[in-house]
């Protein structure tokens, strides 16, 4: 069964890429959503030209990690997950949670519904359900990503992309089509403006103002002098980064 075996591999490697994941220097971007609303194809197509950074641990552990590059040129891991599905067979459930607790990491979720199924609003409740059964903290950034727009007739797919273009924290898009990508990515960003991720910089010796300005703003969680200059930890936002960058 497609679905036992899915769970089985991500389960045997979650520890793993839990480490893995700790030394991720990026904001985590988890797809979750009930079974068959596309959440692969759309991971496939936000990460499909991406080449994988050989350096990045979780690279060979879990392909369905990938790093993408925002349009604002911030760099997010894509995680894709199993579905949600009723009836899930009681000998699952355990292991299925346990898929689903890496969502608990992330710091941004994309719930992918399939708008146009019959059933849409009660798949999106279960799902809620799950979310917060699982304990995911309610200040957890959501963006609610009604894909398949292409499926709806010609009313519903405009009511769609009104109703996204007036509420951050939806998006319509077709993971088939590509319509409503980049709005999709510009939400991510967005949403992301305010999420810090930890990264290694080495600042050189010369640019003490720089350094200053680091620990002015709080940012700084490591500083270790090296040959080539210090070598710090950088807790910060995408935002913060870019004005340091300007500096
Ligand atoms: N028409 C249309 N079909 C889509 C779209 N996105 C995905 N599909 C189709 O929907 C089916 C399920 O897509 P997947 O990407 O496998 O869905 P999933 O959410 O990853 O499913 P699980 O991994 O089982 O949870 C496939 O046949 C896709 O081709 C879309 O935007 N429009
Ligand atoms: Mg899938």
């Amino acid at each position: 069964m497609r679905l036992k075996r899915q769970l089985d591999k991500v389960v045997k490697t979650r520890t793993l890429h839990r480490a893995a994941r700790a030394k991720v220097p990026f904001p985590i971007v988890a797809l979750v959503g009930y079974t068959n609303a596309g959440k692969s194809t759309l991971f496939n197509r936000l990460t499909g030209a991406e080449v994988m950074a050989k350096d990045m641990l979780f690279a060979t552990l879990d392909p369905t990690m990938r790093r993408v590059v925002l349009p604002t040129g911030d760099e997010v891991i894509l995680s894709d997950t199993v579905g949600f599905i009723s009836d899930l067979p009681t000998e699952l459930v355990a292991a299925f949670r346990a898929t689903l607790e890496e969502v608990l990491d992330a710091d941004l979720v994309l719930h992918v519904r399939d708008i146009g199924h019959a059933q849409t609003a009660e798949q999106a409740r279960e799902v809620e359900t799950i979310l917060s059964g699982l304990g995911l903290p309610d200040d957890t950034p959501k963006i609610e990503v009604w894909n398949k727009i292409d499926t709806l007739d010609e009313e519903a797919h405009e009511a769609a992309l009104e109703r996204a273009g007036r509420t951050e924290s939806v998006s319509a898009v077709s993971a088939v089509t590509g319509e409503g990508m980049e709005a999709l990515l510009a939400a991510i960003s967005q949403a992301l403006g305010g999420v810090k991720h930890l990264e290694t910089l080495v600042v050189p010796f010369a640019a003490g103002r720089k350094r200053a300005w680091l620990f002015d703003q709080g940012l700084v969680e490591g500083d270790t002098p090296t040959e080539e200059g210090h070598e710090m930890q950088i807790r910060w936002s995408a935002a913060q980064k870019a004005r340091y960058e300007r500096l």
